[in-house]
């Protein structure tokens, strides 16, 4: 069941300085660490260099609320996909997107700020600077929004953000054990952005998985009414059973909450195209994103270890994985001959920018009205590109690494934008256009045969922004949207899978002494520095394209990058064959060894063995 929040209430009123230093010194900065830098998703560490970080986070996101004159903002404590020693946080603005670029930096200053003294005098300029403090010491209201995973050490790391975010007088909404999207969502809804859809029952748990379930259901009901269109809206046999891996993380007990909903649905008599769920891997059934989860999935290209269930060959023909703390979702399956195929987050941004796009089409057949795209990044398949320009016909634009960006240029390109990077993490956004373009429709619409093909789609649109979680990607309504859609297109996974066949790739990290050494272009597809790397991978790149002697489709391509999640650097390569991808990535690791300070011996080379 879903749990209510539990409300500390505020006296915007921060405790005296003494006490708040007293609180700033119990939590030193750790002697192991030079610098906290904000990386990819916010701050990432091994969890026990983190407490001193957290207490002055706490201080932070109270002052980030009053700087925008009391709306309110979160922090979610997780480290994702990382291994269960680590832990991180996420910090999210009062839109319920990632923190605002410009502050980024306040929060480093405020995180390696020596002690308590400058701590204290940061946190007066900050103050000062967003005109919040009133002669009376009072602070506009400060509201955050606090989340965690299912980490050992998520809860202790939250109340110290909770305690100190407290000392500062906010008021402080903790929704205990959340995924991150959910996390975002209720900080979304609770500002009333995303209106006109916004009401304040969806900021709690019951909330989300009433907009969640609700939207997705309409969009299946859709596939009731379709009368001799296309053959589609139907669930084959082999997309009966959705299997559910939880990464052993909180996407898991938050995901069976839909078979419940589901049940209610059913009797309530909406039954058109349900699947049943099946959830594996749930918190302690296996360490936490050990040999499960999407990121094992995507990274390694195998399936994932079905911890305590002895799932039959049948029913792993349609399962889905998610990540630690469930902002990523990916789809695979074993065919009848017992091969795995992935179906990544580019599939997903195929199946679903083509879907929007043909039912914009059924009510704007020269599709000029709103203008849709897909952001994706360099570690997207070179073949779901070129589907995607070539037979999707949309705009494609490659952003760097992290959600932070693909969202800002989704946002910033296009009236409904599909982001997805490979991993599976992604959504759709909607923006004012595309909600005008509704609102045509449905004048021009009202009173059309529900069965009449434009009516159908505006229906089917209409529905989207409240399943697709409008702050950040979120596993659980991607799951649906994506469930949804194979279902209206009468589709399984191998039929979505054969829609492209995505270019052999692999990627694989590497541990050097300093992985900052290691710089990048804008996009990330090139090192520039240092220099004699990016030389020698060119060369690496073009001895492969003459070997392989490819006539068409993308070149063999290769890069690196610091990562900035982990302490390693990561390998990417994609070449027409499994050899030539696994050849490209190992040259690449034994380069970085060299060039890079490699710690400990030189790298073996890399072998897929699904040759
Ligand atoms: C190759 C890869 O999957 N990188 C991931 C990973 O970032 P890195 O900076 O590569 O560690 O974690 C990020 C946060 O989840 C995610 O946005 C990103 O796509
Ligand atoms: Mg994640």
């Amino acid at each position: 069941m879903s749990a209510l929040p539990k409300i500390y209430r505020g006296n915007s009123t921060p405790l005296p300085d003494a006490e708040l230093a007293a609180l700033i010194d119990a939590y030193p900065k750790p002697s192991r660490l030079s610098e906290y830098s904000y990386g990819t998703a916010g701050f990432r560490y091994e969890a026990s260099l983190l407490p001193c970080a957290f207490v002055r986070m706490g201080i932070f996101t109270a002052l980030r609320s009053a700087s925008l004159g009391g709306e309110e903002v979160g922090a979610m404590i997780t480290a994702s996909h990382n291994a269960e020693r680590d832990n991180g946080m996420k910090l999210a603005d009062s839109h319920g997107g990632m923190l605002d670029a410009d502050w980024e930096e306040h929060a480093v200053s405020l995180a390696n700020a020596p002690d308590s003294k400058h701590v204290l005098a940061l946190m007066r300029t900050l103050a000062n600077r967003v005109g919040t403090t009133a002669p009376d010491g009072k602070f506009p209201p400060m509201v955050v929004h606090i989340g965690r995973d299912t980490r050992s050490h998520s809860t202790p790391l939250a109340e110290l953000v909770i305690r100190s975010a407290r000392a500062m007088g906010a008021t402080v909404i903790d929704h205990g054990t959340v995924t991150t999207p959910m996390l975002h969502h209720f900080v979304m809804h609770a500002n009333g952005h995303m209106l006109p859809m916004c009401i304040p029952q969806r900021c709690n748990e019951g909330g989300y998985y009433e907009i969640v379930a609700m939207s997705y259901a309409a969009l299946l009901r859709t596939g009731g009414t379709i009368v001799g269109v296309g053959g589609g809206c139907r669930r084959l046999p082999s997309a009966s059973t959705l299997v559910i891996d939880g990464a052993c993380g909180i996407g898991a007990i938050k995901v069976d909450e839909f078979r419940r909903i589901f049940a209610r649905l059913s009797d309530e008599g909406c039954t058109v195209g349900l699947p049943s769920l099946r959830v594996v891997n749930f918190p302690g059934d296996g360490p936490l994103n050990v040999d499960c989860g999407a990121e094992f999935v995507q990274k390694q290209q195998s399936p994932p270890k079905f911890y305590g269930d002895s799932a039959s060959g049948a029913s792993r023909q349609y399962v889905t994985s998610f990540d630690g703390d469930a902002d990523r979702v990916v789809f695979h399956y074993e065919d009848g001959g017992g091969e795995f195929h992935l179906l990544d987050g580019d599939k997903i941004a195929v199946l679903v920018s083509s879907f929007i796009q043909d039912e914009l089409r059924c009510i704007d057949p020269d599709g000029t009205a709103v203008k849709c795209g897909v952001v994706q990044t360099a570690y997207a398949n070179g073949s779901s590109t070129l589907y995607l320009k070539n037979v999707v016909k949309t705009n494609v634009v490659i952003a760097k690494t992290g959600v932070k960006f693909v969202h800002a240029a989704a946002h910033h390109h296009f009236d409904v934008g599909v982001y997805f990077e490979a991993n599976g993490h992604g959504t759709v956004l909607f923006g004012p256009k595309f909600y005008d373009f509704i609102a045509s429709a449905e004048a021009r619409l009202r009173g059309t045969p529900r069965h009449d093909r434009a009516n159908i789609a505006l229906r089917r649109l209409r529905v989207l922004p409240a399943l697709v979680n409008q702050s950040v990607g979120d596993a659980m309504s991607d799951m649906m949207l994506v469930d949804a859609i194979l279902f209206l297109r009468g589709w399984d996974l191998s039929t979505w899978a054969s829609l492209y066949s995505d270019m052999p790739s692999k990627q694989a990290k590497i541990k050097v002494a300093d992985r900052t050494v290691i710089t990048t272009n804008d996009n990330e597809t090139a090192a520039t520095a240092p220099v004699a790397l990016q030389i020698a991978l060119q060369a690496a790149m073009d001895a492969m394209a003459t070997q392989e002697n490819a006539k068409d489709g993308p070149k063999p391509r290769c890069f690196v990058r610091p990562s900035g999640t982990e302490d390693a650097v990561r390998v990417y390569a994609e070449a027409n064959t499994q050899k030539g991808a696994d050849s490209l990535a190992s040259e690449a690791m034994i380069l970085i060894h060299k060039l890079c300070g490699g710690v400990g011996a030189p790298p073996q080379p890399l072998i897929t063995n699904r040759l």
